[in-house]
């Protein structure tokens, strides 16, 4: 009989916190993302050790983007560590090069989306911690994001009606992730560009939190985090606000089309919420502050106001009481 693994507290708040929060049903088929590092390592540890209690089957994916030396080494070593565990395990090669951070995590979410699809897993499961929402959300702040921005990394997002993704360690610091891995004696695969100073997301995380740790609150990643926390419930309720307003602002018969009566009397935090849900519907494509104020200024606009094209050539004009896109 092997030997029953050991009951950490940290075993005991992921379990409390994925009871309380509902995020991954039982007896549920879970594709876990592992880079190799120590965040990814210590969740797909506590989820094997949790395993028997919530009758989940377990597979981990590798996404390899091909931008090391060593990358075909880290797939191959995660690779050992599921056979160890006696797991099934995915690896997706990038087949071109990725310019960006942000190229590569699109990338990533498509190919983690791709090997659930075709082997009927229900949800995605990443080591996001604390640390990373706090990072997330300094670095969205300083880039002029709205509160959508600043609740940086939520616990569950819907890719689609069947497909999750999940971050259980949103709670958890990367140190605690750290002392887990070291406890548990778990091989770390440590990725030399996390320490570049050329990325902005590296110098947040190794010049920017500790001065902040430092100099005003050793708690600043807790803080932040919780600030990310209460923004979330605040997004969630305005954009559910957003989307009663904008159902009765549609005419009847035509989607392209709103009334500007009904706006006049909300919000302005409501009316860029529908103007951008809109725009982003119609359109199909996200779009920048700028060209969400141009189409809100409308809502107050002289009869015939009409504002320059947006991406693809649609232009928005007022008609008496009603805004109106034409598609172009
Ligand atoms: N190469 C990889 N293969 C599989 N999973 C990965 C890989 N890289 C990252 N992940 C998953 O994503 C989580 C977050 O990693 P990291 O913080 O490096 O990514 P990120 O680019 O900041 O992602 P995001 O934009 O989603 O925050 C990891 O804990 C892991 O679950």
């Amino acid at each position: 009989m092997s030997a029953r693994p050991p009951w950490t507290s940290l075993h005991a708040q992921i379990h409390r916190t994925l009871r309380s929060r509902h995020l991954l049903p039982r007896d549920r088929r879970l594709l876990v993302a592992v880079s190799g590092g120590q965040d990814s390592l210590c969740l797909i540890k506590l989820l094997l050790d949790l395993q028997p209690k919530w009758g989940w089957f377990l597979a981990i994916a590798h996404c390899n983007h091909r931008w090391r030396d060593d990358s075909a080494a880290n797939a191959q070593h995660v690779a050992n560590l599921a056979k160890t565990w006696a797991i099934p395990f995915y690896c997706t090669t990038a087949d071109r090069s990725l310019p960006s951070e942000a190229a590569a995590r699109t990338w990533r979410y498509q190919a983690l989306s791709a090997i659930a699809c075709q082997n009927d897993y229900q949800y995605i499961v990443t080591g996001h911690t604390q640390s990373d929402r706090a990072e997330t959300l300094l670095y969205n702040l300083m880039r002029g994001s709205g509160a959508d921005g600043l609740q940086a990394l939520t616990w569950q997002r819907d890719f689609s009606d069947r497909l999750q993704l999940v971050r259980p360690l949103l709670e958890v610091s990367r140190h605690t992730t750290a002392q887990f891995c070291q406890d548990m004696q778990l091989p770390i695969w440590e990725d030399a560009t996390n320490q570049n100073l050329q990325y902005a997301r590296n110098r947040i995380r190794l010049e920017l939190i500790p001065y902040l740790q430092n100099n005003f609150n050793p708690q600043v990643e807790q803080a932040l985090a919780q600030t990310a926390e209460l923004l979330h419930a605040d997004v969630e309720y305005l954009e559910f606000a957003a989307q009663q307003l904008k159902h009765q602002a549609t005419h009847p018969q035509d989607p392209l089309k709103l009334n500007r009566h009904i706006l006049q009397t909300a919000p302005l935090a409501l009316q860029r919420r529908v103007m951008r849900q809109f725009l982003c519907q119609a359109l199909d494509r996200s779009l920048t502050f700028e060209q969400i104020e141009k189409l809100t200024a409308l809502i107050t606009a002289p009869n015939k106001a009409q504002t320059d094209p947006f991406p693809g050539g649609a232009i928005a004009k007022v008609e008496t009481g009603w805004i109106y896109l034409v598609l172009s």
